[in-house]
């Protein structure tokens, strides 16, 4: 483990907060600002750091490991305390937010000069300027460049729910109709960092638990902040309107949790308000139903392990900037239902591939444009600097070149519509391009951020300013050579200003007349003697003042700009989205170009042929091994009769590792693809909208809820079985794996038949039970599938191929060889199953007692070759019928008889 290690680069540090006993007025103040923020930790400003006391010094010391120190006494006790440098403080506000704190940033409002004025014990102002949480980030530093950060308002009037997400980093704004049923699953595609819940009494948990399993922070709010008639005020207010209704009918409960969310920014920004653009409207069932475990199953965001690599969204990104990596997000969350709105996506994406030099170039232009709604966010927020109206600049200087060469083409609309968005910011690029450096740096108040030539004033204090460093040189010059002591230097620091220093051996000459009458003595160090001369303090005087009105009037020009970029705001957020469109749609095209996928064809009605399909991560990561990928077909069509069509359930069967997950994922995949916009890896894909997406692949315990593997499994296929509607597509994947033989039968029969008969949706079902194909006979829709396999000297080889038919085995004793079990356990495992096949050929007890006569020592030491099974004997068969316990002597008596009839008739081998 790291050492402990005291923050504590910055060079100055305030003294003790409190000495002696009594609360000094600098602790009563820090006391008084804490107690309105109980629930965060302060970071209190003092000097160049930012300092935490009493418990949150302990809390934030172990969080950051940083070292915990001591400083005065309040009441008596120690005062604990850890600090963080203020001009590094934003990796470590990063680690406490990550950890699950929340920070309370408090401020010097004044500098310490002016509370000097007002008395020896005056305190320096200072408030709290900002809450840090989860979901108001906006720092490059704190937030994933690629993600939205989504901070949730849930709010419920008379029983009806709605949810409102806001990224207050981009400022996009949307809301819909939400019944608590239905807040996993949003919760789950939005992944918020910070769920706002009305506050409630100890009773009604149950919200709070429901976004705890999310993983999001739940931040109970209070109660006045979900009316919905303060809430309307508050956003006609914020969006300057007289009434909401330019952006849509509002439910009072959408009200609700839009005006909460727009309350906690208020209140953790202190005021200052982001750039919230007009709340969109997510119309009731507008994308594809996905719950939490789907999700999972499917690795649609994130793979199994967390990360993004493996999952669906990383493999299918080629997108060159952050915004658009952010939409791909967005969209493949949440894959829309709307087939005009698809087909529209997809003939962007259709034109790119066609086209391939004009999405090259667009590419090539896109990877040189900054993001820019972070960068007005910050600017927004009074958070921003030079560098941000760099992006900005640069951004727009690429908007205008593909605008042009957009404007060259015939084009899709929605290549049109992004072109109009990339349109008319030649003016103000033109403004940012002459006022800035090239490379303007991140904070104002370093200075440089102004281009020569951009203001006279600016021009003139910098000429002066430059020319008197000059003049410092030529004025050590002159001193070196009138008192002949050639080591003169003059220096500066904060505290003297200029001045200049000789060696202690010279400082006798400058301290004797005649030199005595122009060197004036100002400090003796060891080893050095300083001095000043009336001429330096003048020069000096000149030069800080051209320094600083330089400084000031780089504010100024900063400030005008600042305000020239807000004001057309609404434009410029215009014109990133289209940016970020432009980018995804050349994206999809890009990948479908490289992997050769193919356009879906979405159509109304039911239909799910796919032909050629091919899972899009799997195939990726056999590419890179050098193999390929065996693509497979899927018709999950309704066939009969219109008025009672039946809906295909296709059972798969198969052995382990012959591709049944791959297979029964990569249609769902396919299906998630096509309705996000994208192009899709199969040959040919016809496919009626499909509402809700519901897989059940392999369940993994969940300890940490208290639940087993099976009821893991069983709460999520009730799920499905309780909600998948007509336009579901539903994958399950060995229903009934994790409970004895004959249950797990038993269910995934029984949710077989239901998924059949009422659910009556496009499904897609694999087993390990080979006993299910028998319902093949009795359900109309029912289609067997199996993956082909083919033995070869004892060895199974998986062809990876899906084929019409049963599988006829299970192949696991071979799949665990391949796996490298010890060929001793192989062996027995194969005498096993042959002892139970054999039972099961015989029924009843008969094959418990084969297990148990099968010789336990028998496949060790040696491995030694599975004996050849025996059919089993006239007589043995006889015998494995009976149960002797059930007998009556006489019947017992005639059997001897019959079995020696047998043995005489030479009924005793097969
Ligand atoms: N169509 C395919 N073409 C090529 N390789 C494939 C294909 N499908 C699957 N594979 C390979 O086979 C491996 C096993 O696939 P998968 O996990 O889908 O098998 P399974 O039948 O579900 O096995 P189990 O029943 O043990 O879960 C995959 O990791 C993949 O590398």
């Amino acid at each position: 483990m790291a050492s402990k290690t005291q923050a504590t680069d910055a060079p100055t540090r305030s003294a003790d907060p409190s000495a002696g006993g009594a609360v000094t007025p600098m602790m009563a103040q820090y006391l008084e600002i804490k107690s309105r923020h109980p629930d965060s930790l302060l970071f209190y400003r003092m000097g160049d750091f930012y300092e935490l006391f009493f418990e949150d010094a302990v809390q934030a010391a172990a969080a950051l490991d940083i070292a915990l120190t001591k400083r005065g006494k309040h009441l008596g006790e120690d005062i604990s305390m850890c600090g963080v440098p203020a001009h590094s403080h934003e990796g470590y506000l990063a680690q406490l937010i990550r950890k699950g704190f929340r920070v309370a940033v408090c401020e010097q409002l004044e500098d310490p000069a002016e509370a000097k004025k007002r008395g020896y014990k005056a305190v320096v102002k200072r408030d709290v300027v900002r809450l840090v949480t989860p979901g108001t980030l906006t720092e490059d530093a704190l937030l994933d460049a690629r993600r939205h950060n989504h901070l949730a308002a849930y709010g419920e009037i008379r029983g009806e729910g709605a949810l409102a997400w806001l990224d207050v980093s981009t400022g996009d704004f949307h809301v819909a109709d939400c019944p608590r049923s239905g807040l996993g699953p949003m919760l789950a595609r939005l992944a918020p960092s910070e769920v706002l819940i009305p506050e409630t009494t100890d009773e009604d948990r149950a919200l709070e638990g429901q976004v705890a399993e999310t993983g999001a922070a739940a931040t109970p709010v209070s109660r006045a902040a979900w009316d919905s008639e303060g809430a309307r005020q508050r956003l006609e207010r914020l969006f300057g309107v007289k009434a909401l209704d330019a952006f849509g009918g509002f439910s009072r409960a959408q009200l609700s949790a839009m005006g909460a969310a727009i309350a906690y920014v208020e209140l953790t920004q202190r005021g200052q308000l982001p750039l919230v653009k007009p709340p969109v409207q997510e119309p009731a069932g507008g994308a594809m139903r996905i719950d939490a475990a789907t999700r999972r199953n499917l690795e649609l965001t994130r793979a199994m392990s967390g990360g993004r690599e493996g999952s669906l969204l990383s493999a299918v990104d080629r997108t060159v900037t952050a915004a658009g990596a952010r939409l791909l997000e967005t969209r493949i969350s949440a894959p829309s239902t709307d087939r005009a709105e698809i087909a529209a996506r997809l003939d962007a994406v259709q034109a790119l591939v066609e086209d391939r030099t004009l999405a090259q170039d667009l590419r090539d232009a896109l990877r040189q444009a900054p993001e820019m709604e972070r960068a007005l966010t910050r600017l927004a927020l009074g958070r921003g600097g030079p560098r941000d109206l760099g992006a900005i600049r640069d951004a727009l200087a690429q908007a205008g070149r593909l605008a042009e060469r957009l404007g060259q083409e015939e084009l899709p609309e929605r290549l049109q519509l992004a072109r109009q968005g990339l349109e008319g910011h030649d003016e103000l690029q033109i403004t940012l391009e002459d006022a800035l450096v090239a490379e303007p740096p991140f904070l104002i108040r370093d200075g440089g951020a102004i281009a020569p030539g951009a203001d006279e004033e600016l021009d003139e204090a910098r000429e002066l300013r430059d020319k008197g460093r000059g003049v410092v040189a030529s004025l050590q010059a002159k001193y070196a050579g009138k008192a002949g002591i050639n080591a003169l230097k003059i220096k500066h620091n904060n505290v003297l200003g200029y001045f200049i220093e000789v060696s202690a051996a010279h400082a006798d000459k400058l301290l004797k007349p005649p030199h005595s009458e122009d060197f004036i003595h100002r400090q003796t160090m060891a080893g050095a003697v300083r001095f000043t001369t009336v001429e330096l303090s003048d020069l000096e005087a000149r030069i800080l003042n051209a320094g600083s009105r330089a400084l000031e009037a780089e504010k100024r020009i900063f400030e005008a700009l600042r305000e020239q970029v807000l004001a057309e705001a609404p434009a410029l957020a215009a014109a990133a989205r289209a940016l970020a469109e432009l980018d995804l749609s050349a994206g999809f095209a890009e990948i479908a170009v490289e992997l050769d996928w193919t356009r879906p064809q979405i159509e109304p009605g039911r239909a799910f042929v796919i032909e050629g399909g091919r899972h899009p991560v799997v195939e990726q990561a056999l590419r890179r091994q050098g193999e390929s990928f065996v693509p497979n077909d899927c018709d999950l069509s309704a066939e009969g009769a219109d008025d009672a069509p039946a809906l295909p359930v296709w059972l798969l069967t198969g052995p382990n590792m012959a591709g049944k997950s791959t297979y029964l994922r990569q249609n769902a995949l396919i299906a998630a693809l096509a309705q996000a916009g994208a192009y899709v890896p199969a040959a040919r894909a016809r496919i009626g909208v499909v509402d809700q997406l519901f897989s059940r692949v392999g369940a993994a315990d969940d300890l940490a809820r208290g639940r087993s593997t099976f009821m893991v499994e069983m709460v999520e296929t009730a799920a499905i079985l309780n909600q998948a509607g007509p336009g579901a597509l539903v994958i399950l994947d060995e229903i009934g794996r994790g409970t004895a033989t004959y249950d797990g039968l038993s269910i995934a029969w029984a949710t077989l038949e239901h998924l059949h008969d009422a659910n009556r949706c496009r499904t897609l079902f694999a087993t390990h039970y080979h006993e299910l194909t028998a319902l093949a006979d009795r359900l109309k829709g029912l289609r067997c599938a199996t993956m082909a396999v083919r033995e070869w000297q004892g060895e199974v080889i998986f062809l990876h191929e899906v084929r019409p038919g049963a599988a006829d085995r299970s192949y696991g004793v071979q799949v665990a060889r391949l796996a490298g079990l010890p060929p001793s356990v192989i062996d027995r495992a194969r005498e096993v199953l042959d002892a139970l096949e054999e039972g099961d050929r015989q029924g009843g007890g008969k094959a418990r007692a084969l297990v148990d006569d099968l010789p336990l020592f028998s496949a060790a030491p040696a491995p030694r070759k599975a004996p050849a099974p025996a059919a089993p004997s006239g007589v043995e068969a006889r015998l494995g019928a009976i149960s002797p316990d059930e007998m009556t002597p006489r019947q017992a008596l005639d059997l001897v008889y019959e079995l020696a009839a047998m043995l005489r008739r030479g009924e005793t081998g097969g």
